[in-house]
């Protein structure tokens, strides 16, 4: 993957992956009057479509589409039956182009680097952090931000469990980004924040991301009534969340929008993503690795990187100077290590 040229060398101009726009075959049969549907399930190769009428459908995919080409968030087109009547299936025969798409990257037995398609279409990525119980992780933070920047999706921070910690330290570090942070407290009987989470998310497609027992499903569940997420088990054979099935699904909000629940975003390599890109996606960094000497890694050890100065720089604050620290610390092994579990 490589930069595309903005005209700017400047950059704090985010450079979002573009569009890709693919050339329609002459032998390809056109398709452009079939209906469209939304793809908001996606179980072991069996679709559940939202049409553009309002019907759900159930479908498969058509044999020329290759596996795994269409996913979660897809707007599709299709055709067969498309009456949604019980035992009938339609056919997805293509894929729209996205407006953005969420990948990770894992490594396989082989231990090669795999990228997979996780989301499409999803315009804001939700990362909840617990501000205890489990303790906040400020690197998978970091993790979540540079794959949301890769994937073209604005974030919102969100902070649950504010009755077992403070919000400030959080609040210090991501702020000064551009990052909302949005602060919940949902312990037993109590619901807070939540309003202000679901008006953020009214119209938006969203996807909810964070480690285990932070309290997306407690979330989830509070921000779609019956959305009926099981909260609080954890897998007592690998001691991590109970997700072991396949299936993907986006849940409505009750004032419009969408909220994608897949198992897709428990791992999250960030392996396919380029060093610019990663760079890009720390703007406040990104802007000393400016006057690096060419060539730089920016690695612990590279001689005269810029960054060693700027944590340094003499009659900081304390609260600037260990946000600094933190930021260059976080980068760089983000830069020394992209292939990474979030539930590691
Ligand atoms: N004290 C407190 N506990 C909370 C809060 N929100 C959720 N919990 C509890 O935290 C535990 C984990 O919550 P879940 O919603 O299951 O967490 P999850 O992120 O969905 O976990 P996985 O499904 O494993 O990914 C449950 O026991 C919840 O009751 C909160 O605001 N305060
Ligand atoms: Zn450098």
């Amino acid at each position: 993957m490589s930069r595309r040229d903005t005209g700017t060398d400047d950059p704090r101009v985010k450079v979002r992956p573009g569009k890709r726009s693919r050339p329609r075959s002459k032998l390809r049969p056109d398709y452009s009057d079939r209906p469209i549907g939304h793809v908001i399930g996606v179980d072991r190769g069996r679709f559940r479509l939202r049409m553009e009428s309002g019907e759900n459908v159930d479908a498969i995919k058509a044999k020329e589409l290759p596996k795994g080409s269409v996913i979660i968030g897809d707007r599709v087109r299709v055709t067969g039956d498309v009456s949604g009547r019980p035992d009938t299936l339609a056919r997805v025969v293509e894929v729209l182009e996205r407006t953005s798409v969420l990948r990770r990257s894992s490594e396989d037995r082989d231990v090669r680097v795999v990228e997979k398609a996780i989301i499409a279409n999803a315009d804001l990525m939700v990362i909840v952090v617990a501000l205890a119980d489990p303790p906040p992780r400020p690197r998978m933070i970091d993790r979540c931000l540079v794959a949301a920047f890769a994937a073209g999706m604005d974030t919102l921070l969100c902070l649950t469990k504010a009755d077992l910690g403070e919000p400030d330290d959080l609040r210090v570090l991501y702020e000064p980004l551009g990052v909302p942070v949005m602060v919940t407290s949902l312990a037993e009987g109590t619901e807070q924040g939540v309003s202000l989470v679901r008006d953020y998310l009214t119209d938006h497609t969203s996807v909810l991301v964070g480690h285990s027992g932070v309290g997306k499903s407690t979330l989830l569940n509070a921000l779609i009534p019956g959305a009926g997420r099981s909260t609080g088990a954890v897998n007592e054979v690998t001691g991590r969340g109970r997700h072991t099935s396949t299936s993907a699904v986006a849940m409505e909000l009750p004032e419009g929008g969408w909220v994608v629940d897949t198992p897709g975003v428990r791992s999250f390599g960030l392996a396919h993503i380029d060093v610019d890109t990663v760079i890009a996606a720390f703007p406040d960094v990104a802007e000393v690795i400016d006057t690096c000497p060419r060539g730089c890694t920016h690695e612990a050890d590279a001689p005269d990187c810029a960054l060693d100065p700027w944590m340094k720089e003499a009659g900081l604050e304390e609260p600037e100077r260990l946000r600094r620290v933190a930021r260059v610390e976080s980068l760089r092994r983000l830069l020394a290590s992209r292939i990474d579990e979030l539930d590691s």
